[in-house]
C-alpha cells in the first residue's frame, strides 16, 4: 500500500502544480484580455466590462436590425443617464468616450485643439484607401503644406468659377430626366436617390478633374430610347424604372466607395481592404480610376506648361497651380502619391455626403407640405418667372428660408452623426479623467441636437469661457428639438437666417473641421432652388415615406422616392 501511495503522490501533486499554474494562468490572461474600464467614474455596462466582446455583441444584434450602430450608442447615453458614458467596443483595446453634449462638443473641436487631433477612426479607414490624403494625418506641418495645397479649390472664386457652373449643368441634366421620369411615371413616385448620386457625381467628378462622367445623361439617353408602349415593373406602389449600364469611370468609383463601406465597419480595415483589394472587380476599378486621374494630371500639366493656357477649370487645375507656385518658391513639388489621394478624396468626401444630405432634404420636402410650399415662394419671390435662375444669380441671392431649410434638413437628417478625436495627453472632460491616446466620439443624434440636453452644472464644464458660452443658443427652442422646424433657424426679430441660432456640428469645427462644407452649401442652394422651380413634391405612400435612416459611408435614408409633378 505505501509503496503504491508513493507511486500515485508525486504524480498527484506535479499534476495538482500544473493545474494551479494553469489555472492561474487563464485567470490571469481572462483579467488581462477582459475590458479596463477608464479609472473614475465616467458609467459604463457593467455587465460588459465582465466578458470579453465588452459591448460589441449587443451593438451587432442592434444593427442587425437597424442598419444604424450610432442609434445604440444613443441608448446607451440614455440608459446610462449620463452626457458621457464608456462603451468596450474594441476588444483587447481601451474604451471609447462618448459624449453628446454640444457644448463641450464644440469646446473641444474649437478650442482644446493642443489636447485633440484627429481620431483613430478616421485613420484607420481612410488610411486603407487614401494614405497620403491630409485627413489621415495629425495636425503636423505636413498637414499643413497640404492644406496650403488644396486651399484655392474651396475659394470664392473657385466656387463661383468652377463648381456652382457645373453643379447647375448636372442639376439641369438631373431636371431633364426627372421631368421624362415624372410623365412615365404618370403619377405615381419613383426612386430619387440613385438619380441624386448620379448628377451629384457628375458635378463633383468634372469639378474635381475638368471631364464630364455622364452619368445622368447615359440614363436620360436610354429611358428616352425605351418604346413609346413600354411599361415599367411597380413595387410598393413605386415605378421602378430600368437603368442603363453605368459610364465606367463611374461605376469604378462607385466600387471604390463600396469597399470603402465595408471597411468602415470592419475590425482590421487594413487588412480587410488589402484583400478585398485582391477581387478583379476592385482591382479593375482602382485601375481605372488611376488611369483617369493619371490622364487628367498628364492634360492639366501640359496646359500649365504653356502660360497662355492657363485658365484654371477644375480642382486639379487649382492644386497643380499652387504646386508650381511652390515649386518657384521652395524648389520642389509635392509628391504624385499625394496629388492623386489629394484628387480621391475629393471625390470621395464630396459625393456620397453631399448626395446623402440631398436624399433627406427630398424626404423633409415630401413629409412637410406646407414648408415645402413657403420655401418655393420664396425662391420663387426671389427669381420671379424664372425658372432657371443663373449660378451666379442663386448664389448671390439673399433667402433666409431656403438657408434655414437646408440647415433644418442637415440638424434633423444627419448625414453625418459623429465625429471623433483622440487625447493628445491626459486631459478631463465634464470633470471625468480622459487618458491620453483615448478616442472621444461627439454625437449628434441624441440629447443636446434631438432631445433635449442633459443638465450640467457650469463648474463641470472645462470651458475657459463660461460666460460666452452661456450665452450661446438661448433663443434655441430645446423642447421641439426632436421636430423638423426650419423657422428655428430666422432670426425673430431681423427675419435673417441666423447659422448661430443653435448646435449644428454635422460638418465637425475647426482646424479638422470640414474643408469642403462650402461647396457642399453651393451644391445643395443651387439644387433645390432649381428642383423648387420646377417640380412640386406630392405626397408618399405610407410604405415610402418613413424616416428609418441606415449607415454606410455615411446615415441615409433607407428609402428616398419622390412623387412628382411639373411646374
Ligand atoms: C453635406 C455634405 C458634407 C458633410 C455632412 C460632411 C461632413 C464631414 C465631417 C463630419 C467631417 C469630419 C470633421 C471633423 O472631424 O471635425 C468632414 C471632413 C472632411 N470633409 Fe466633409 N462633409 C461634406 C461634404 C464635403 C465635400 C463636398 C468635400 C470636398 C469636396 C468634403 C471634404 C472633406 C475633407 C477633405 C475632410 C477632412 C478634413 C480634415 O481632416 O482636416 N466634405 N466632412
Amino acid at each position: 500500500m505505501s509503496e503504491l501511495l508513493s507511486l500515485v503522490l508525486p504524480v498527484k501533486s506535479t499534476s495538482l502544480v500544473a493545474i494551479g499554474i494553469l489555472a492561474v494562468a487563464i485567470v490571469g490572461l481572462w483579467w488581462y484580455i477582459l475590458p479596463k474600464p477608464i479609472p473614475g467614474s465616467i458609467p459604463y455596462n457593467k455587465y460588459a466590462s465582465r466578458r470579453v466582446l465588452g459591448d460589441v455583441p449587443e451593438l451587432l444584434a442592434h444593427t442587425a436590425v437597424s442598419r444604424n450602430p450610432f442609434t445604440f450608442i444613443i441608448e446607451q447615453i440614455h440608459n446610462l443617464d449620463s452626457p458621457i458614458i464608456q462603451l468596450f467596443l474594441k476588444p483587447m483595446k481601451r474604451p471609447i468616450v462618448i459624449i453628446s453634449e454640444p457644448r463641450e462638443t464644440e469646446d473641444i473641436l474649437l478650442r482644446r485643439t493642443k489636447e485633440f487631433d484627429r481620431g483613430y477612426f478616421f485613420k484607420d479607414v481612410f488610411d486603407a484607401n487614401i494614405p497620403y490624403h491630409h485627413l489621415v494625418l495629425d495636425t503636423n506641418e505636413q498637414f499643413k503644406a497640404q492644406r496650403r495645397f488644396i486651399s484655392d479649390a474651396m475659394s470664392p472664386t473657385f466656387l463661383r468659377e468652377v463648381g456652382a457652373p457645373h453643379i447647375h449643368e448636372a442639376v439641369n441634366n438631373l431636371i431633364k430626366l426627372w421631368r421624362l421620369k415624372t410623365r412615365l411615371a404618370e403619377g405615381r413616385p419613383f426612386r430619387a436617390s440613385v438619380d441624386i448620386k448620379h448628377a451629384i457625381f457628375d458635378a463633383i467628378w468634372v469639378i474635381a478633374i475638368g471631364e464630364n462622367a455622364n452619368g445622368v445623361n447615359t440614363q436620360l439617353d436610354f429611358l428616352s430610347g425605351q418604346p413609346s408602349s413600354a411599361t415599367f415593373d411597380v413595387k410598393d406602389n413605386a415605378v421602378v424604372f430600368p437603368e442603363a449600364q453605368n459610364p465606367g469611370i463611374f461605376d469604378a468609383i462607385c466600387r471604390i466607395c463600396e469597399a470603402f463601406e465595408q471597411i468602415l465597419s470592419s475590425p482590421f480595415p487594413q487588412l480587410h481592404h488589402k484583400i478585398l483589394k485582391l477581387f478583379p472587380n476592385l482591382r479593375k476599378a482602382y485601375s481605372l480610376k488611376d488611369e483617369a486621374i493619371t490622364r487628367m494630371l498628364e492634360q492639366s500639366r501640359k496646359r500649365f506648361a504653356q502660360p497662355e493656357k492657363q485658365k484654371k477649370t477644375s480642382a486639379l487645375d487649382y492644386f497643380l497651380h499652387r504646386d508650381n507656385e511652390r515649386a518657384v518658391k521652395i524648389g520642389n513639388h509635392l509628391s504624385e502619391p499625394v496629388i492623386r489621394d489629394e484628387l480621391l478624396g475629393f471625390l470621395e468626401a464630396g459625393h456620397e455626403t453631399t448626395s446623402t444630405s440631398l436624399a433627406w432634404i427630398m424626404k423633409f420636402l415630401a413629409a412637410y407640405p406646407n414648408n415645402q410650399m413657403k420655401l418655393r415662394n420664396a425662391i420663387q419671390a426671389a427669381f420671379p418667372g424664372s425658372k432657371n435662375p443663373a449660378p451666379e444669380e442663386i448664389l448671390n441671392a439673399n433667402i433666409p428660408y431656403l438657408d434655414a431649410f437646408i440647415e433644418e434638413s442637415m440638424r434633423v437628417g444627419q448625414t453625418a452623426v459623429s465625429v471623433s478625436r483622440r487625447a493628445l495627453v491626459d486631459t478631463t472632460v465634464l470633470g471625468h479623467p480622459i487618458p491620453a491616446g483615448t478616442e472621444v466620439y461627439m454625437m449628434f443624434n441624441g440629447p443636446g441636437y434631438l432631445k433635449p440636453p442633459f443638465a450640467i452644472a457650469d463648474a463641470a464644464r472645462e470651458s475657459q469661457d463660461r460666460e460666452r458660452d452661456a450665452k450661446k443658443f438661448t433663443n434655441w427652442n430645446i423642447e421641439t428639438l426632436g421636430e423638423f422646424e426650419p423657422d428655428r433657424w430666422i432670426d425673430p426679430v431681423s427675419g435673417e437666417y441666423d447659422p448661430r441660432a443653435g448646435p449644428l456640428h454635422i460638418f465637425g469645427m475647426g482646424i479638422r473641421g470640414c474643408w469642403g462644407k462650402k461647396l457642399a452649401y453651393v451644391e445643395m442652394r443651387i439644387t433645390i432652388t432649381l428642383l423648387m422651380l420646377n417640380f412640386s413634391f406630392g405626397d408618399l405612400p405610407r410604405e415610402l415615406a418613413d424616416f428609418e435612416g441606415q449607415v454606410f459611408m455615411t446615415h441615409e435614408p433607407r428609402r428616398c422616392y419622390v412623387n412628382l409633378a411639373e411646374l
